[in-house]
């Protein structure tokens, strides 16, 4: 069934007029506002519909409650309703106590990305409410509130009451207050449509996109986003709609298949990630972090250390995104290498990490990451350290490869061919085999070379998946451990020992882990870490930790870390900070968001996917009864085994296919170059955009070169998933 699309069309005017309680004449305003509108455009058709009635048979004869009487779903119409965006009409309560029961429901719709147009009431002679609620809603938002006279008293007699309620309205349909209502939203109307239209064409004149290339970029390749909600945003058609037929929907679903750049976990404007941030704003504002705490960041530091499972971890930086958190990180494996081992403040130091690494797009961040097309043309770009090349692994023709490039042959062997995913993740299982010697020996040789250089590093190393080409998890474990186990491989001379060496003790180097993208559930799990099981000494945390709401980063490090910044200098603190540091807004939106996964693992909400060809019914541990982490042990994905099965045996097309929890990335084969700059995977997402059902749907996506990916958020439903696999067999097979 395609997705909800919101309604906007260029003919047909739809309002949802809510009420802000139950009984406050919703049914007689919108009866008057009907009538008026027919009269104003006797040329049209006017409708009304009810979708939903509250309270017993009998007696529902007044709308649908107020803006949070719950549907049949049990689902409140405020959320209900909330995709298909339509302008509100609110009728204000004029009873006693209706200022306060309008002004809620004006935020309750407002929390929820509804444009309230107008508030309409009874003018009531005692309580006056509408007075109140002009000004009130006037001066804070500039919406006009209009009244009318109430209904007449009734009548006992049918008769007499059908006629005494005929002449009240055509009365008061008549009214200027209420035609200006009417022609006001039709005004509006038209703004919407016509905003919309010229937005692109806007942006293309004023808006400096990131990672775009503007020279080739016309107006039409750009995508005006009106609303966005669960799995979808709501679109501009890109065809003229000039052209189109009035009754086309001018707006259509867009499957978010980017997870708005790795972000979106929980669904787009999710009610309760709008909630927390509400709060919060609404009890700090953001408030000064440096030697201060407040709830919401101490919570989630807590949170964190807890559930994160790792013994070595003791401290929370917080940061604004990942490229920063980072950066951060970096300064901090810097410090602590450099102050163990005794180098000078000359010392050249560098990164120890694996190529094809992409760590964020600040300066430091970038000096990370090995020449490349994201740095090449970056004038302050001077990539510090060594990068190792390293086995990737995908499914082809039904087989998990673990492929060796060309130049590590001689070294690390041709590889290897695995029946299951979960072969390849038995990294305990692999290791007490030849494989995992070659990679020891090669990563051991490789180290002694470059000592020999006299280079000295810093280790941030493993962050599982890169540029969206998985690497080989036991390659990843080995050199951790390999590290771990040579510090002479990198002390000199002058290197002072730890005080007290225990096992939360950084050993060789410190451990860094990127987890920005690949963590907290976007695989699967709660860390990306557990893939490989080691522990790092310091971890990054961005993306889903806040379930695509607002940017927030953490970096959690070891009191061993922690320890080399500790001295009676200021200059040797960690001089690093964000003005927005742990801004409560960020740390509350966290909160709820670890909270909702880690109920939907305990619920088992993923457990349906898990056994769509990845694990047996047998194998899941009861949710309810496991503590976190137990199932750690599982690898799967929500895209189904069958379908990367068969993709993977496409192979005119498709070179390699992985998935693991959210994540889709499909190789595609390219006749010129590979790697970000090729246009490979152009012609797929040219497709997706066009749309399915006669493109009443589409999926927006980003692609990166010949590697097209796609993920979805951590809410998304079996079918959607299931879907979107159709679609994608469909294309591909094009
Ligand atoms: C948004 C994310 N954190 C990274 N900065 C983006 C990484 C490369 C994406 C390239 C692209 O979408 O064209």
């Amino acid at each position: 069934m395609a997705p909800v699309g919101a309604l906007l069309q260029r003919a047909l005017r739809v309002h949802q007029v809510y009420g802000a309680n139950t009984d406050v004449g919703k049914t007689i305003l919108t009866t008057i506002l009907c009538n008026s509108a027919s009269k104003i455009w006797k040329n049209e058709q006017v409708s009304y519909l009810k979708p939903v009635s509250t309270g017993a048979q009998d007696d529902a004869d007044e709308g649908s409650g107020g803006v949070h009487s719950p549907g049949p779903s049990r689902t409140t119409q405020a959320d209900l309703y909330a995709p298909l965006r339509m302008p509100v009409i609110l009728v204000g309560d004029s009873k006693l106590g209706g200022i306060s029961q309008t002004v809620s429901a004006f935020e309750s719709l407002r929390l929820r990305g509804y444009d309230v147009e107008s508030v309409l009431l009874f003018r009531d002679a005692v309580y006056e409410n509408y007075r109140y609620l002009t000004d009130y809603f006037g001066d804070n938002y500039g919406i006009s509130v209009e009244s009318v006279a109430e209904p007449p008293k009734r009548y006992e007699d049918a008769q007499a009451e059908r006629d005494s309620m005929t002449e009240y309205y055509a009365e008061v349909s008549e009214q200027k207050t209420v035609h200006d209502i009417l022609t006001r939203l039709d005004k509006r109307h038209e703004n919407r449509i016509t905003r919309l239209e010229e937005m692109p064409t806007k942006a293309h004149g004023h808006i400096w996109y990131p990672f775009t290339q503007h020279k080739p970029l016309l107006p039409d390749r750009i995508t005006a986003i009106d609303s966005a909600y669960g799995d979808h945003f709501q679109t501009l058609r890109s065809q003229p709609t000039t052209s189109s037929s009035p009754e086309t929907n001018l707006l259509r679903p867009s499957f978010d298949g980017s997870a708005s750049w790795w972000t979106q976990g929980l669904g787009h404007a999710n009610p309760k990630l709008t909630l927390a941030a509400a709060y919060a704003a609404g009890r700090y504002g953001h408030v000064m972090f440096a030697e201060a705490i407040h709830e919401p960041a101490l919570a989630l530091a807590e949170t964190l250390l807890k559930n994160i499972q790792n013994p070595r971890l003791n401290r929370v930086f917080f940061s604004d995104n990942g490229s920063t958190g980072c950066e951060v990180a970096v300064k901090m494996a810097l410090r602590a290498a450099r102050t163990r081992y005794g180098w000078g403040p000359d010392a050249k130091l560098g990164i120890l990490g694996l190529k094809g690494s992409y760590h964020g797009d600040t300066i430091g961040a970038m000096d990370c990451a090995e020449p490349c097309t994201f740095n090449e043309n970056v004038e302050w770009y001077e990539g510090k350290g060594f990068w190792f090349d390293y086995p990737t692994v995908q499914c082809t023709e039904g087989k998990w490869v673990v492929d060796v490039p060309e130049g590590l042959k001689a070294d690390l062997g041709n590889g290897e061919e695995f029946t299951t995913m979960a072969d390849v993740f038995d990294v305990e299982g692999r290791e007490q085999g030849e494989g995992s010697r070659k990679y020891e020996a090669y990563i051991e040789r490789t180290l002694e070379a470059l000592q020999k250089q006299g280079r000295k590093f810093v280790c941030p190393g493993p962050s599982l998946y890169e540029t969206h080409i998985p690497r080989d998890p036991l390659f990843q474990r080995t050199l951790v451990n390999v590290v771990r186990r040579s510090p002479h491989l990198f002390a000199t001379g002058d290197s002072q020992s730890p005080a007290q060496e225990t096992d939360a003790t950084w050993k060789g180097l410190p451990v860094v882990f990127d987890e920005v993208f690949t963590g907290l559930y976007r695989l699967g799990r709660y860390t990306a870490s557990s893939f490989l099981g080691v522990h790092p000494d310091v971890s990054v945390h961005a993306k889903l930790l806040t379930g695509g709401l607002v940017p927030l980063c953490t970096t959690l490090a070891s009191d061993s870390v922690f320890e080399a910044f500790l001295s009676d200098d200021k200059s040797d603190a960690l001089l690093h900070g964000h003005s927005y540091t742990a801004h409560p807004v960020g740390c509350q939106v966290a909160l709820e968001s670890l909270q909702e996964m880690q109920h939907m693992e305990k619920r088992g909400s993923w457990d349906a996917f898990k056994q769509d060809g990845w694990v047996s019914p047998e194998s899941l541990q009861s949710p309810e009864t496991t503590p976190r982490g137990a199932n750690d042990s599982i690898v799967w994905s929500v895209w189904s085994h069958s379908f990367i099965d068969a993709v993977s045996h496409n192979s005119a097309r498709v070179a390699g296919i992985w998935a693991l929890g959210s994540v889709l990335a499909i190789t595609l084969r390219s006749e010129g170059s590979v790697g970000y700059k090729s246009s490979a995977a152009l012609t797929l997402q040219t497709r997706l955009r066009e749309g399915y059902e006669e493109g009443r749907w589409n999926v927006h996506s980003r692609v990166l070169g010949n590697v097209f990916y796609i993920m979805t958020g951590q809410k998304t439903s079996r079918s959607t998933v299931r879907e979107l696999e159709t679609v994608l067999r469909e294309v591909l097979m094009m």
